[in-house]
């Protein structure tokens, strides 16, 4: 039996101060109605663009412990299941039998899987997790957000122009994907930030101004503003893409002009440019579409 109301559980990072992972998938995903449950893959102190990481990573066995208390309280119903940053191939492959578990109580599960591994040519977890997300994770993903970068390494094929990115796209299709968004591409050049959406019928295309900064935590929020548009809108692509992308960048921009007044010029540091997530749930909840997204022709 599978419960009406939208319940999703999340395995993501944790850390203690700032907001990546499920820090900053969880508050917006409550404030537009949805019960979060959350494991942590790993606690850390902050995010790892911080200068000194400190803290934890879950073990396998810890996570089959929390898995089996859900199931011996019945509580393991859940309408989506989403999946962020995993350090180890070993707790990718847990996951992917934590798929299978959890579709057998719910066959209708919507598993979102956001498979971060890196960004800009640079992996920032160990790189055999590659193949796991390749072989085992990505086909049994209904939506999958990966950035440039990611998709790239996923099919083994460059993204230079749209041509490429619609092969991309169906090489990820091809694995079982139903839908796939590209959260972030360069193909805008230096001053816009595209994103791409594809469900193997009509893929758009949704261009915003780049940000003069690196953000964190971005990818994290981009993945759980998806799910949520996508359920609450019934899977309409293009209102989705403009609600998550106008909502993103509504809280990127305000992040950067705050970070700004405190220093005008330079470099930000990390914990200058934390999003801020509370200070905008008002748009979380309501956000106005400032961007539209394009239908690309195939
Ligand atoms: N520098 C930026 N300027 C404008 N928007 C940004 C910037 N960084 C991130 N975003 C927003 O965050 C979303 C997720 O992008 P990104 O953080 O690059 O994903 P990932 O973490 O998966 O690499 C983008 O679609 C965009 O809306
Ligand atoms: C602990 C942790 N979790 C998640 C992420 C992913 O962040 P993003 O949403 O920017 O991809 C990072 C980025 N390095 C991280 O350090």
């Amino acid at each position: 039996m599978c419960t009406c109301n939208p319940r999703i559980l999340s395995i993501q990072s944790h850390v203690v101060h700032g907001y990546v992972g499920n820090k900053s998938a969880t508050f917006p995903l409550q404030v537009l109605g949805f019960e979060v449950d959350s494991i942590n893959t790993v606690q850390f102190s902050t995010h790892t663009a911080y200068k000194h990481i400190k803290g934890n990573v879950l073990k396998n066995e810890e996570l089959d412990e929390l898995i089996e208390g859900l199931t011996l309280n019945d509580v393991d119903h859940y309408t989506h299941f989403l999946t962020g940053y995993s350090r180890s191939p070993d707790s990718l492959m847990k996951i992917a039998e934590i798929i299978q578990k959890l579709r057998s109580k719910n066959p209708n599960l919507i598993y979102v899987c956001d498979p971060v591994m890196g960004d800009n040519g640079k992996m920032y977890v160990p790189d055999e997790i590659m193949p796991v997300y390749r072989d085992q994770v990505v086909p049994l993903a209904d939506v999958l957000t990966p950035n440039q970068f990611e998709a790239e390494i996923l099919t083994g094929l460059k993204m230079n122009n749209f041509e490429d990115a619609l092969k991309i796209i169906d090489a990820l299709h091809d694995k079982g994907v139903k839908t796939v968004v590209i959260s972030s591409t360069d193909l805008g050049g230096d001053k816009l930030m595209v994103g791409i959406a594809s469900n193997g019928g009509s893929c758009y295309k949704i261009q915003v101004p780049l940000v003069d900064t690196n953000f964190t935590g971005t990818g994290d929020l981009f993945a759980a503003l998806f799910l949520a548009w996508f359920h609450k809108t019934g899977s309409d692509l293009k209102l989705t893409m403009e609600k998550t992308m106008s909502t993103l960048q509504h809280i990127v921009q305000d992040t950067y002009v705050k970070a700004r007044v405190v220093q005008p010029e330079g470099k930000i540091p990390p914990k200058m440019k934390e999003l801020r997530l509370i200070q905008n749930k008002g748009v979380i909840e309501d956000p106005q579409i400032t961007i539209m997204a394009e239908e690309i022709k195939k």
